[in-house]
């Protein structure tokens, strides 16, 4: 059994985690009040408590119309400044020693903001909460362009322009059915010519087809969920057979950003009993464990390992593992990752 201390405390690596979904509710109320926007829930603890149960909807869709609030009050240079910096804040203080984090710089232009501005907020709002953290934390960037809108080539051609000042990656996200990755094919083929790296959310609200034209389509480095991965493999009894997508992955180590508490509110996991990162963790997939949104999951990166040690029995040697493939999956440098698991990670893990 691990302890809420031991898990407080062990270092954790956090690969999917959306800057618009993680705000404090207390700073989502004093934002909107100081730009008059008006919210569903004036108590922060209400909000917050809104949040939550707006995003449990089973839907996919219905679970993004939350994120209307947060991106309205994250529209200046300040207020992105402020969110970026409590966010690295709060993983730091949840024991998370490296964490991409990502958002789309497109959706925080309507005040006047340039792309540029937006990016830059958020790398001065990462090095201060870097600064003043109570614990160390390395935190990057990963720039998301929105699926159903059409400004992916020019976010990715962002993404290589920042490359060097904080942004190690690119993504895209929001509704999944209907928006198939290869209508971004063209931003992909591109970071591949630039030798950039990318994720791309696939197989969380649609199955296979999108997780295959993901990989061998447009060439993602990673998988934003990938939960579907279950739909290709087989299981009879003991006997476990994987299909040929299913078994590209596992071989290729393609590292699966899975959500859990995020999985059982847009309906893509009945429980955490019954979550697919169970099996796949058996089988050896290259599993890392997320927090998506934990604004609006109410959730942070211990409580999704405390629910998975409770449904699965994982141990700290799990927790190691984790870690570890999340840390091997990172978009840092080599020599970078390599120092946080040998400096790190693989300290504290082998003195408890
Ligand atoms: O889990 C998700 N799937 C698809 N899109 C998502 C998910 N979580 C957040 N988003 C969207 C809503 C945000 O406004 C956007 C950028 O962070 O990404
Ligand atoms: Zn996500």
């Amino acid at each position: 059994m691990i302890t809420p201390e031991e898990l407080g405390a062990a270092p954790k690596v956090l690969l999917h985690d959306h800057l618009d979904g993680g705000l404090r509710p207390e700073t989502v109320v004093e934002l909107g009040r100081e730009i008059g926007h008006g919210l569903p829930r004036s108590d922060a603890a209400e909000l917050g408590a809104w949040f939550v149960e707006s995003a449990d909807s089973g839907s996919l869709e219905r679970y993004l119309e939350t994120f209307d609030h947060t991106v309205a009050v994250m529209q200046t240079a300040e207020a992105i400044k402020r969110v970026a910096s409590e966010c690295v804040q709060d993983l730091a203080a949840d024991g998370v020693v490296y964490a991409e984090i990502r958002y789309a710089p497109e959706q925080h232009l309507h005040r006047g903001l340039t792309l540029e501005q937006v990016v830059d907020a958020v790398r001065e709002g990462f090095e201060h909460g870097m600064a003043v953290a109570e614990r160390p934390i390395v935190v990057r960037q990963l720039l998301t362009a929105m699926r159903h809108m059409a400004r992916s080539m020019e976010i990715a051609e962002l993404a290589v322009t920042y490359r060097d000042a904080g942004v190690v990656g690119f993504d895209i996200a929001g509704a999944e059915a209907g928006f198939p990755p290869t209508r971004h094919l063209d931003a992909f083929e591109y970071l591949q010519r630039e030798n950039a790296h990318f994720t791309i959310h696939a197989g969380e609200a649609f199955g296979l087809p999108s997780i295959w034209q993901a990989i061998q389509w447009c060439g993602a480095d990673r998988l934003g969920h990938g939960v579907r991965i279950i739909d290709d493999i087989t299981q009879d009894g003991d006997k476990v057979e994987l299909g040929r997508l299913a078994a590209y992955v596992r071989d290729r180590r393609i590292p699966l950003e899975m959500c859990p508490s995020s999985n059982l509110q847009t309906g893509a996991a009945a429980s955490i009993s019954e979550h697919p990162i169970g099996l796949l963790t058996k089988l050896r997939f290259r599993v890392t464990v997320n927090t998506d949104n934990r604004l609006m999951s109410g959730t942070s990166m211990s409580r999704e390992l405390a629910l998975l040690a409770e449904a699965f029995g994982y141990d700290l040697a799990d927790l190691r593992w984790f870690a570890i493939n999340a840390m091997k999956s990172a978009f840092l440098p080599f020599d970078e990752r390599l120092a946080i698991i040998n400096n790190t990670i693989k300290p504290w893990y082998d003195s408890h």
